[in-house]
């Protein structure tokens, strides 16, 4: 047994502990990383790299077959599930040296690969290891739920854990849940030559703005998905190759694989979280704004935390924290201005407040402009004109956007500046983007606010008539 001290102890090395074991000891703190399972954590090694890898794979694959109205003849490809999974392996492979234990060690981190337990309030076991620490934070991350359907233990079943390590392209793809998770797997599949159908209890893209996730529904049926909503699993039977699905409004689904994607649970087990006064609740470990579990030298951020489950909402947390931790200094975490997006295409996006939660919250106050990509001259010229751009304006100042469409990921950024920031409309209205690109569909929406205002304004004509009478 090894007796270890340090200031900062963090506890996953995924994208919320790597972040903030990277700044503190970059910044003179002495930290400890402990790590039970891979470097990384589940962004990279089997969650947003590895989705984003395959859906890049099956976006090649649908542009062959759409490139026919541009004039190149479009064919069915020939697709090799087996290379788009090295692919997928590949590109985690190119990333993972960042996320390294030999780059961590390299900054001046330590790093335990163990997983760890709490001994009481501010001590922890790391195999070998006891570790004392001035601060502690909870990185621990989540793994995906598995409901209790009935038959679901006995039949063979994908998880985003095991799915990279598929060889053979599924014929069939039956998807559990209209999360993120379940469409992007869904539509990649598909693309890549599956069949696919999803089974969603509620609704598909349900967090979304739903005139905005029809637009992404719509396109995902066109292109050959089967989606039932409001249709519940009840229960699984069947084996490798043909698995049999049972759903509450009366329908068997028959594939040969099925994937379960119906949300996350918060990783605590073996942590002896009680001995050092850490509660949990439902979703998470229970934390402040600050991210200050109920044992004040206990932070908990990321997933573990239990509210927005995103990378960059986790390096966020990490930001945040980092503040309180070196400096012991008040911050806290806001969430008004956290984005997230959903890699299908056409991507969705939103921030702040949809159009539902604006009025509920602001009721006759809210004002909502619209813009739609098929006035936009780019998406135009590359056919991608399925896309609408909404946002929720209050006393002037933007409290949401939802935008689906081409680089919806991207352009909700602006949004995110803007709602952090307070920014007025009028600020806004200073942007200049270059022409042609789909990121006019932010000046546009903008412009949509001011054009009544400018264009309708019975006492600008006023005031422009009288100027004209007068200069020379
Ligand atoms: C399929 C999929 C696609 C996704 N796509 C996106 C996306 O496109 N964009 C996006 O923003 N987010 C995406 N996410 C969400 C994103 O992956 C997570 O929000 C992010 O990984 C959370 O980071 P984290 O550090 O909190 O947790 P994790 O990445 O889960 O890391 C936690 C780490 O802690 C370790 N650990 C746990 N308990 C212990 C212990 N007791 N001792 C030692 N180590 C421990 C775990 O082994 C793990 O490595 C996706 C998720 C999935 C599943
Ligand atoms: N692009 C991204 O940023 C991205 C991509 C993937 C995952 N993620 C993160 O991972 C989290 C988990 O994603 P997810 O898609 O697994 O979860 P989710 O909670 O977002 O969606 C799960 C869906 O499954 C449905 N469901 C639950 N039980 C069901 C049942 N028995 N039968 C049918 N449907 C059922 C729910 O109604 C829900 O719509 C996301 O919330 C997000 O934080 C993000």
């Amino acid at each position: 047994m090894a007796e270890l001290k340090t200031d900062i102890l963090v506890i996953g090395a995924g994208s919320a502990g790597l972040s903030v074991a990277a700044g503190a000891v970059q910044m003179g703190a002495d930290v400890i990383l402990v790590e039970g399972r891979e470097m990384g954590g589940d962004c990279l090694n089997y969650g947003c790299v590895p989705s984003k890898a395959l859906i890049a794979a099956a976006a090649a694959a649908q542009t062959h077959r759409q490139s026919g109205p541009l004039g190149i003849a479009g064919h069915e490809p020939e697709i090799d599930y087996a290379k788009a999974q090295d692919h997928v392996a590949e590109v985690i492979a190119s990333i993972a040296p960042v996320d390294s234990e030999e780059r961590f060690e390299g900054l001046g981190v330590r790093v335990i690969r163990e997983w760890a337990e709490f001994i009481d309030d501010r001590r922890v076991q790391a195999g070998e290891y006891t570790i004392t620490a001035r601060r502690i934070v909870l990185a621990t991350g989540s793994s995906p739920l598995v409901p209790p359907i009935p038959g679901l233990d006995g039949a063979p079943y994908l998880t985003n854990e095991s799915l990279w390590k598929l060889r053979d392209r599924p014929d069939h793809l039956i998807v559990v849940g209209g999360g993120p998770i379940g469409m992007e797997m869904a539509q990649a599949h598909r693309r890549l030559g599956s069949a696919v159908t999803v089974v969603e209890g509620q609704r598909a893209f349900g967090k979304d703005d739903p005139e905005l996730a029809e637009i992404v529904l719509k396109k995902l049926r066109a292109e050959g998905i089967e989606i039932f909503e409001g249709a519940q699993a009840e229960a699984v039977r069947g084996e490798e190759g043909a698995i049999e699905l049972d759903t509450s409004d009366g329908r068997t689904i028959r594939g040969s694989h099925l994937l379960v994607a119906v949300g996350r649970q918060v990783n605590t087990d073996g942590m002896s979280l009680e001995k050092a006064g850490v509660e949990r609740t439902k979703s998470g470990i229970k934390v402040d704004a600050s991210m200050r579990t109920t044992n004040r030298r206990v932070y908990a951020i990321g997933d573990a935390a239990g509210g927005m489950q995103f990378t960059h909402v986790a390096g966020y947390h990490a930001g945040v924290i980092i503040r309180s931790l070196l400096f012991a200094l008040p911050a806290k975490t806001k969430t008004a201005h956290l984005p997230w997006c959903s890699y299908t295409r056409p991507e969705l996006a939103q921030v702040g407040l949809t159009e539902a939660q604006a009025r509920k919250e602001y009721g006759g106050r809210v004002e909502v402009f619209r813009f739609n990509y098929d006035e936009n001259d780019r998406a135009i010229a590359e056919r991608e004109t399925d896309g609408l751009i909404k946002i929720m304006v209050v006393s002037g100042r933007p409290v949401g956007a939802s935008i689906v469409g081409a680089q919806a990921g991207d352009l909700i950024g602006f949004w995110s500046l803007a709602i952090a920031n307070r920014f007025k409309m009028t600020q806004l209205a200073n942007m200049v983007v270059p022409y042609p690109t789909i990121s006019e569909v932010n000046k546009r929406v903008v412009g949509a606010y001011f054009s009544p205002r400018l264009f309708e304004n019975p006492t600008v004509k006023r005031i422009v008539r009288l100027v004209q009478r007068w200069i020379p």
